[in-house]
Parts: C-alpha cells; sequence; structure tokens
C-alpha cells in the first residue's frame, strides 16, 4: 500500500448568520462558506497502528491523540467499513490553528479521503458526506470547497452560484479563540434575542456579478461583535485593513483571523504590505478563492 496524500483548503465565511441556539447546543446558522488557497496536507501511509505527526506552523497546539478531528475522522471510517484503524496520519499545516478558518475540519476531511483510498474502502461520496457531519460542523463544506450556502448548523451545503476570482489577505493572530466561548460570548451580547438566520441577498447578487467592490460591502459576520468582545484588539486590525483600502474586512469565521478582500493580486500584495508595517498582527498571508475542497495530489 503506498502512502496517500489530500491537500485541502481553510474557508472564510462570506456571510455568517447565527439564529437560535437549538435544544442540541449548535445555533441554526446561514452562512456563504469559500474555501480559500491556504492548504494543509494530509498523508495517510500504512502503519500497524493509527498514529499521527503533526509538522509545519502552530503543530505544537495539535492535539496527536482523539482530540485531533483528522484521528477522530480515521476512526470512524474504519468502524463504518468494519477494518481495525490502521494508518500513520502525517499532517503539514498551511492553515492557522484555531484561527477561524476550519483547520481542524479540514484535516478531517483529507483523512476521511486519504484513508478511504488507502483502505480501498471505496466509500460513495453521499457516506462520506454523511461521515464528515458527524465530525464536525465545517468538515462537509471541506470535503466540496468552492462557494457554498451551508444552513442547519452548517453542515447541509448547497453550491452559490458565484462568478469570479477573489483575492484575500489575512491577518493571524498570536493566539486562537475557542469557537464554543464566541458563540457563547454572542449569546450573551444578544441575550436571547436572536432572529432566525437569512441569506444576505446583497452578498448572492454580489457573487453572482463577480464584482469583489459589491462583495466586499455585502460581507458579514455575526460572530464578529463577540469576537470583538473576547478579542478588543481585532477592532485595530479590522481598522488597519481598511485604512490599507481593502474592499471590505470581516472576522473569519469564530476568529481571531481576520479576512480582507482586494481588487487584484497586487491590491492584496499592497494591503498585505501595509498590515504587516502596520504591526497590528503577527503576520499575514494572500490567498485565492474560490478553490475545490479535499483531493488526492499523490500516492
Ligand atoms: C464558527 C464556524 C463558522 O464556519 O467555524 P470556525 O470559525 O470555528 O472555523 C463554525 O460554525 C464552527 O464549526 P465547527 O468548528 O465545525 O464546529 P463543531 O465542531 O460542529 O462545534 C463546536 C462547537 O461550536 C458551537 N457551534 C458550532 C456550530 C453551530 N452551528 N453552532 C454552534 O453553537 C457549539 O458550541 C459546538 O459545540
Ligand atoms: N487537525 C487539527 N488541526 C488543528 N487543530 C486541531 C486539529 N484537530 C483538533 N484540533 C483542535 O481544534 C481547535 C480548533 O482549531 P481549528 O480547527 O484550527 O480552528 P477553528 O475551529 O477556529 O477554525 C484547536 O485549538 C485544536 O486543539
Amino acid at each position: 500500500m503506498a502512502p496517500v496524500t489530500v491537500r485541502v483548503p481553510a474557508k472564510v465565511n462570506l456571510q455568517l448568520s447565527v439564529g437560535p441556539e437549538r435544544p442540541d447546543g449548535y445555533h441554526e446558522l446561514v452562512t456563504v462558506f469559500h474555501a480559500v488557497s491556504l492548504f494543509d496536507e494530509v498523508t495517510a501511509a500504512p502503519s500497524d497502528e493509527l498514529r499521527i505527526t503533526v509538522e509545519g506552523e502552530g503543530a505544537a497546539e495539535v492535539p496527536l491523540d482523539d482530540g485531533n478531528l483528522a484521528m477522530r475522522a480515521a476512526r470512524l471510517l474504519a468502524a463504518e467499513v468494519g477494518i481495525d484503524p490502521r494508518a500513520h496520519l502525517h499532517i503539514r499545516k498551511g492553515i492557522p490553528v484555531a484561527g477561524g478558518m476550519a483547520g481542524g475540519s479540514a484535516d478531517a476531511a483529507a483523512a476521511l479521503v486519504a484513508c478511504d483510498e488507502l483502505w480501498h474502502a471505496g466509500l460513495p461520496a453521499e457516506r462520506l458526506h454523511l461521515l464528515a457531519a458527524e465530525l464536525g460542523s465545517d468538515v462537509p463544506f471541506a470535503l466540496i470547497g468552492g462557494t457554498a450556502i451551508g444552513t442547519g448548523r452548517g453542515e447541509r451545503l448547497t453550491p452559490a452560484l458565484a462568478r469570479g476570482r477573489y483575492h484575500w489577505v489575512f491577518a493571524l493572530a498570536d493566539k486562537g479563540l475557542s469557537t464554543p466561548a464566541v458563540y457563547r460570548e454572542c449569546d450573551r451580547l444578544r441575550a436571547g434575542q436572536a432572529s432566525p438566520p437569512v441569506v444576505s441577498e446583497a452578498l448572492m447578487t454580489a457573487l453572482r456579478s463577480g464584482d469583489p467592490s459589491a462583495l466586499g460591502r455585502a460581507l458579514c459576520n455575526d460572530l464578529q461583535p463577540a469576537a470583538l468582545s473576547l478579542r478588543p484588539h481585532l477592532r485595530l486590525v479590522l481598522e488597519a485593513g481598511e485604512e490599507a483600502g481593502a474592499l471590505g474586512g470581516i472576522v473569519s469565521g469564530s476568529g481571531p483571523t481576520c479576512a480582507f478582500l482586494a481588487r487584484d493580486e497586487a491590491h492584496a500584495l499592497d494591503i498585505a504590505v501595509a498590515l504587516s508595517s502596520s504591526g497590528v498582527c503577527r503576520t499575514v498571508r494572500c490567498a485565492h478563492g474560490p478553490v475545490p475542497g479535499a483531493r488526492m495530489v499523490r500516492r
């Protein structure tokens, strides 16, 4: 059995509309996921036991046990096909850890695809999607990528009609934010006054037209006030992006990464340089979207 490598992208939520908390503890969402060209790679190689190694930025913060979503993905797939989960999973992190860009979910999706191939399981896409949804709300999107509308807790997906390629700058923070803590803060700030989530027509129109200026104006994230409340410094990051001339700026998902939209690649570089020299963030990354979801690159 030859090793299998799968490349998987990060995401940014172009819209994140958060409804009330459901009885199961999740919030009803309408979100527009957009996959961007910051990637993790997961290699599944033959091994006597299931083990995991991680390299790259933030690797020290990534769990090597069942806390790792990729490990859980491999176990879940093995149970589904009725075999022992034997594989060495090696993760190369290019997606910021705990940054609101769904790196753990991406690795889970990549591990499903890689182990499916390594173990010759041959599960159809719909079954992989069901396993993905069991692992986490963001995992199904990492399988498909592109630009898609997520409903339910984020796991029910419909591809969005989107035209064009968008250029982004991401401002990365020193320390991550916990997703459950940000949802809790959102509830506290809204004091139970949440309306049902709705898709933004302005955003859908902007995506159909492929006009980055319109998209920049339409970006919206209901978790942003909560992320700013827990990390007030992010206001300075958003202001710096605006001053640098971004078409729009937003906290990515539950944060603390901030995403800025540029007119084109050269404009993205200008914004990245301005953000770097402003000193408000640890580092910056340029990326474009949409890109496809988890795909095998080598075997
Ligand atoms: C906020 C978002 C936006 O895409 O992403 P991140 O910023 O974390 O990347 C997602 O909703 C995160 O999805 P994901 O990280 O997969 O969450 P899960 O593992 O399913 O759930 C982790 C926890 O987040 C909260 N949660 C998640 C999804 C949801 N619709 N409602 C919630 O309240 C719950 O507290 C849950 O226990
Ligand atoms: N493969 C993984 N890569 C990164 N973090 C992981 C992974 N598996 C589990 N985690 C845990 O998930 C937490 C959230 O990380 P991540 O998925 O990168 O961010 P976010 O939920 O903000 O998008 C991390 O603090 C880490 O403890």
